[in-house]
C-alpha cells in the first residue's frame, strides 16, 4: 500500500507535477522555500485569477473544439485548481468541451490525443489482480464514474476510449457538485471492443480484443465490485454508458449491496422527469393529463418511463391507468403485448393491443412513430434513440395539430445524435413546440422571439446526488432520492415563472442549483432511512462544506 501521508510531503518537481498539489506560478515565495521550488519557477507570483486569465487567453486561440478539449484536459493533468477555478468562470462555455458534445469526439479520438494517464484502467488480463491494481491507489476515494466503454453516449462502443466519458462526468462532479477533484476516480473496465475501426487502428490503446460477454463479463463485474468495496468500502459507484442489457442486470444486482446508481438509467429519469413537470406546470396543464411517446426503449427510455410512471402514480393515478399513457418504441416499432421479441423490462411497458383496437393501421405489422402520433395523438414525446432525425417533419406537424403547445425532448448525445434539431422543431410548429435538447443548442429566433433551449441532461442531477451522499453519509441509493432530485429541479424552473422562459436554470447558476437538489436528496436519504437523522442546520452545513470552491489552499 502507498505511504498516503507522504504524498503532502512531496517536493521540487515532484510537488508541482502533480496536479491536486500544483500551485506553479501562485507558489508563493515562503512556500518556494519550503519546498524546494525557487528557481523551478518564473520569479513572478501570480493569484489565481491571473493565472485563470492567462489560461483563458491560451484556450481562446485554440481554433478547433477538440484543441480546447485537448487544451483543458492538459491543464486539469497539471493543476486541478486552476482547471476549476478557469471551468466556474467559464461555465457556459466550457462545460460543452469538457463534456457533451465534444467530450464525444475525445472519446472517438482518444487514442490519438492521448497524452498521459488518468484514472484507473482495467483490462481483462488483469482479471485476477483487481483488488491489487485498486489498492496502489494512493488517495481515499468517495466517488466511481465506472464505464466499459459499450455505449458512449450516442456513438456506440467506443473500447477504451470510452475513460473520456468517466473524466468528463468527474470533472463535473467537481465543477458542479464541488466534489473535490482529490475524491474521484474514473474507471474503464476494458473487455474489449466490437469496434472493427478502432481494433483495425494502430494508435488504438485498449486492449485489443473482441468484447468479452456472459459469464466471463459478469464474473469481471463482480470481481471489480468485491474489489471497490475491500477497498473503498463507503464509496459512490456510478455506473456509465454500458448497453442496455448490462446496465440493467448490474444495477439491479448491486443496488441494495453498496451505494450505487446508473446515470443513464436514474439519473437521466430525474432530469426529464423534472423537466417535463416544469414543461406542464408552465403550460397549465397536469402530467396524469398527457399521453407521452418514448421513442427509444434503452437504458434512458426505459428509466425515464419508470420515473415519470411512478410520479403520476404518486399524483393519483393507478398504476395501470398511468401506463396506459405511455408509447414506447424501440428500433422494431412500438412495444405492445402482442410482440414475441420483449424481454422483462420492456413486457411492462407494453401497449396491451386491446387499447389498439381503434387504430387506423396494420397492428400485425411494426408500428413506427408516424403511425403511433398519428392514432395516440400524444402531447410529449421523447426522443433517446442515438438517431439524428428520428422525429421527422411529418411526425412533428402530427403532434402541432393535436397539441397546442407540443412538448419534444430530443435527449441523445452528442448534438450531431439530437432527433432533431430547435430550429426544425419550431420552423415545423409555427412556434408552439416547447423543447429540451440533451447537448447544448443556442437559443433560435422564431417569429420574433428568442426561445431558449434548455439542456435536459443528467448533468443537472448527478453532480448534487454526489454532493447529497457525501453530505448525509448515505449508504443507499433510493428511487425517492430520484424523485426528489426531480422535484427540486422543477422548482428551479424559470418557466414556472414566466412561461416564455428556459425550462432550466441557466448553466451559470449550477452550483446553486445542485446545492438545492442535494439538500433535497440528502433530507429524502434520511426520512428514507439510508442516512443518520440530523437537524437540517446540520445538513446544510453539511452540504456546504462539501462543496468545495476552487482555491489554493
Ligand atoms: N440527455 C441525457 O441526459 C441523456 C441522453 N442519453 C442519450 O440517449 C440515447 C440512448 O441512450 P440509451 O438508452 O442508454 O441507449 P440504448 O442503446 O440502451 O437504447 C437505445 C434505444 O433506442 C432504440 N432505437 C434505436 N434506433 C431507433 C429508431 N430509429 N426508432 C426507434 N427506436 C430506436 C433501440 O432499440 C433502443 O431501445 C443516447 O444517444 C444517449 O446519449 C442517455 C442518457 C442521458
Ligand atoms: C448524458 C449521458 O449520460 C449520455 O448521453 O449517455
Ligand atoms: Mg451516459
Amino acid at each position: 500500500m502507498p505511504d498516503r501521508t507522504a504524498l503532502h510531503e512531496k517536493r521540487g518537481i515532484d510537488r508541482i507535477e502533480d496536479p491536486l498539489l500544483n500551485k506553479d506560478t501562485a507558489f508563493t515565495e515562503a512556500e518556494r522555500r519550503k519546498w524546494g521550488l525557487l528557481g523551478l519557477l518564473p520569479p513572478h507570483i501570480d493569484t489565481l485569477e491571473e493565472q485563470a486569465e492567462r489560461a483563458y487567453d491560451a484556450f481562446s486561440v485554440k481554433d478547433s473544439l477538440l484543441e480546447k478539449h485537448i487544451f483543458l484536459r492538459q491543464l486539469q493533468d497539471e493543476n486541478e485548481t486552476l482547471f476549476y477555478r478557469l471551468l466556474l468562470d467559464h461555465v457556459e462555455e466550457m462545460m460543452p468541451i469538457v463534456y457533451t458534445p465534444v467530450v464525444g469526439q475525445a472519446c472517438q479520438e482518444f487514442s490519438h490525443i492521448y497524452r498521459r494517464p488518468r484514472g484507473i484502467f482495467l483490462a481483462y488480463p488483469h482479471r485476477d489482480i483487481l483488488d491489487d491494481i485498486l489498492a496502489e491507489v494512493e488517495r481515499d476515494i468517495d466517488v466511481i464514474v465506472v464505464t466499459d466503454g459499450e455505449r458512449i453516449l450516442g456513438l456506440g462502443d467506443q473500447g477504451a476510449g470510452g475513460m473520456g466519458i468517466p473524466i468528463g462526468k468527474l470533472s463535473l462532479y467537481s465543477l458542479c457538485g464541488g466534489i473535490h477533484p482529490t475524491q474521484t476516480l474514473p474507471v474503464l473496465l476494458d473487455l474489449g471492443t466490437n469496434n472493427k475501426e478502432r481494433l483495425e487502428d494502430p494508435r488504438y490503446i485498449g486492449w485489443r480484443h473482441e468484447r468479452i460477454k456472459g459469464e466471463e463479463y459478469d464474473a469481471f463485474i463482480d470481481a471489480f465490485v468485491t474489489a471497490v468495496k475491500k477497498r473503498f468500502p463507503d464509496v459512490l459507484l456510478q455506473w456509465e454508458d454500458f448497453a442496455s442489457v448490462d446496465a440493467e442486470r448490474i444495477l439491479a444486482k448491486y443496488r441494495n449491496s453498496l451505494c450505487t446508481f446508473n446515470d443513464d438509467i436514474q439519473g437521466t429519469a430525474a432530469v426529464t422527469t423534472g423537466t417535463i413537470l416544469a414543461a406542464i406546470a408552465a403550460a397549465g396543464g397536469k402530467l396524469e393529463d398527457q399521453r407521452i411517446v418514448m421513442l427509444g426503449a434503452g437504458s434512458a427510455g426505459i428509466g425515464i418511463t419508470d420515473q415519470l410512471v411512478a410520479t403520476m402514480v404518486r399524483h393519483g393515478l393507478g398504476e395501470a391507468d398511468a401506463h396506459a399513457r405511455f408509447y414506447v418504441l424501440d428500433i422494431d416499432g412500438l412495444l405492445h403485448d402482442g410482440r414475441t421479441d420483449l424481454d422483462e423490462v420492456h413486457r411492462p411497458h407494453a401497449q396491451s393491443l386491446k387499447n389498439l383496437a381503434g387504430w387506423d393501421c396494420d397492428l400485425t405489422k411494426p408500428i413506427g412513430l408516424a403511425d403511433v402520433v398519428r392514432n395516440a395523438r400524444p402531447t410529449v414525446l421523447v426522443g433517446v434513440t442515438g438517431q439524428a432525425g428520428a422525429f421527422t417533419e411529418e411526425v412533428v406537424r402530427e403532434m402541432a395539430r393535436n397539441a397546442d403547445r407540443p412538448i419534444f425532448f430530443p435527449l441523445s448525445n452528442p448534438t450531431s445524435r439530437a432527433e432533431a434539431t430547435p430550429t426544425d422543431l419550431l420552423n415545423w410548429t409555427d412556434g408552439k413546440a416547447v423543447i429540451a435538447t440533451g447537448s447544448p443548442f443556442d437559443p433560435v429566433v422564431f417569429g420574433g422571439k428568442t426561445h431558449v433551449i434548455a439542456q435536459c441532461n443528467n448533468s443537472y442531477i448527478f453532480p448534487a446526488m454526489g454532493t447529497a451522499i457525501l453530505a448525509s453519509g448515505a449508504r443507499r441509493v433510493t428511487d425517492n432520492m430520484f424523485m426528489s432530485a426531480a422535484e427540486a429541479l422543477r422548482d428551479k424552473s424559470p418557466a414556472l415563472k414566466d412561461v416564455n422562459d428556459s425550462l432550466l436554470p441557466a448553466l451559470k447558476d449550477i452550483r446553486e442549483v445542485s446545492r438545492h437538489i442535494a439538500l433535497a436528496v440528502a433530507r429524502q436519504a434520511q426520512d428514507d432511512g439510508v442516512a443518520d437523522p440530523t437537524t437540517r442546520e446540520e445538513l446544510e452545513r453539511r452540504v456546504d462544506e462539501t462543496m468545495w470552491t476552487p482555491e489554493y489552499d
